[in-house]
């Protein structure tokens, strides 16, 4: 379904992604992690048309993304930070989002269930720029699954997020998950990743070191807690690189 082949990008001298390949399918849960700095959000955003790859392609269902667009309709996508006009109200964001929608396709479905669970109707006259961080959030959310896309890309959702909005979002995600749409996500929280995944990808020093399946892993490793398992892999790939050294 989403397919990186060789994917290489730089900013100037840093090289942020090194030869990525990949092969996700739909009723996957992919869950990317790695350190601070080690290429996921890249990824993300060269898949979206954000970031485009130095060398390299990326298919979505068969067909190259390069200088196409209407393949962004089928992903749902919750950004790591909103960026938001800061005037505009919520209730405007969300009509605008969905005039946009109308006016390409006839028949489509609104999903609206994150607007209810997060009870954002109560804050529809708010502007955007006065916000929470975790409101905000929760408006990222509420765009992402709106259309229901058949590919979610969530970049640390529940970051900033109170114990109760998280777990919300969670069982929305794992209920997409049921219905057999390809979910990727990037978090930090390695509890919130071993609930939603069924793949790991772990990257490091711009590098896929890892891409596998959770079940697989822990069986690799004779360990239950992705977190533990993480950790070994961490430390190990430290070790090879003072070896290098
Ligand atoms: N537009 C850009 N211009 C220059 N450097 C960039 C740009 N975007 C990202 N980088 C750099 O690329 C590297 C990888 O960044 P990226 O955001 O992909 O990491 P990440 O794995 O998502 O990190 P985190 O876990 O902190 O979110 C970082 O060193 C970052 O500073």
């Amino acid at each position: 379904m989403i397919k990186f082949e060789n994917i290489n990008k730089s900013f100037g001298k840093l090289e942020v992604l090194q030869n990525i390949s990949l092969n996700f399918e739909m009723g996957q849960s992919i869950a990317i992690l790695g350190p601070n700095g080690s290429g996921k959000t890249t990824l993300i955003k060269s898949l979206l048309g954000m970031v485009i790859p130095d060398s390299g392609q990326i298919l979505f269902d068969g067909k190259n993304i390069k200088n196409e667009f209407a393949y962004r309709s089928e992903i749902g996508y919750m950004p790591q930070i909103g960026n938001y006009p800061p005037n505009l109200k919520i209730a405007q964001l969300i009509d605008m989002m969905k005039d946009i929608r109308k006016g390409k396709k006839e028949g489509i479905i609104i999903d609206e269930e994150i607007i209810a669970l997060f009870k954002l109707e109560e804050m529809y006259q708010k502007p955007l720029g006065t916000l929470s961080g975790g409101t905000k959030q929760k408006v990222s959310a509420a765009l992402a699954f709106l259309f229901d896309p058949k590919v979610l890309i969530l970049d640390e959702p529940t970051a900033g997020l109170d114990p109760l909005a998280s777990e919300l979002l969670k069982s929305k995600i794992l209920e997409e998950k049921r219905k057999g749409k390809l979910i990727i996500i990037t978090s930090h929280i390695m509890a919130d990743l071993e609930e939603l995944s069924t793949h790991v990808v772990y990257m490091q020093d711009s590098r896929l070191r890892l891409f596998k399946e959770m079940e697989a892993l822990k069986e690799e490793f004779g360990e239950d807690r992705l977190s533990k398992i993480i950790a070994q892999i961490m430390q190990n790939s430290k070790k090879k690189t003072e070896l290098v050294k």
